[in-house]
């Protein structure tokens, strides 16, 4: 049987859709209001699977929530973006980067990073999953 673990945290930030190479009526066209400077507040949710421990855990949550504060809200928290990262910032790019981030961190603490999701907004989200 495989066992995960999973918490969520927020972090706020701002963007706008826009593909730097495309022409304004092209991103409108793509986009729409969303290739405005806009804000959301961001919810993740990491899961990590791993074997259960002589302590009764596969990762403690408090060391999980300290991994996801020190490579993505640490980061991410109330920044522009656009300015962070090369990709449009759609919330599938995003996912994207922050699992880079967060893939040898946890490999490091013997777990495996097995799904991330991130909430742009309360009812539309992106998942990865390994
Ligand atoms: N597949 C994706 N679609 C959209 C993304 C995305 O990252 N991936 N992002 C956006 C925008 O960032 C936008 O801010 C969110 O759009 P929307 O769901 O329209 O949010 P609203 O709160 O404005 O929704 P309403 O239902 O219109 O109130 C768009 N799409
Ligand atoms: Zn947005």
């Amino acid at each position: 049987m495989k066992v995960y673990a999973t918490i969520d945290m927020n972090f706020e930030a701002a963007h706008k859709l826009v593909a730097k190479d495309k022409a304004d009526e092209v991103n409108l066209n793509w986009y729409g209001k969303c290739s405005n400077l806009h804000g959301h507040n961001y919810k993740i949710f990491v899961t990590v699977q791993g074997d259960i421990q002589e302590n009764g855990m596969i990762l403690n949550f408090v060391k999980i929530k300290d991994v996801v504060r020190e490579k993505i809200i640490k980061v991410y928290d109330h920044v522009m973006i656009n300015d962070l990262i090369d990709e449009i910032p759609t919330a599938e790019n995003m996912c994207l980067v922050f699992w880079k981030l967060l893939d040898d961190a946890f490999l490091d603490l013997n777990v495996s990073l097995y799904e991330l999701k991130l909430y742009e907004t309360e009812n539309s989200c992106v998942t990865l999953r390994r």
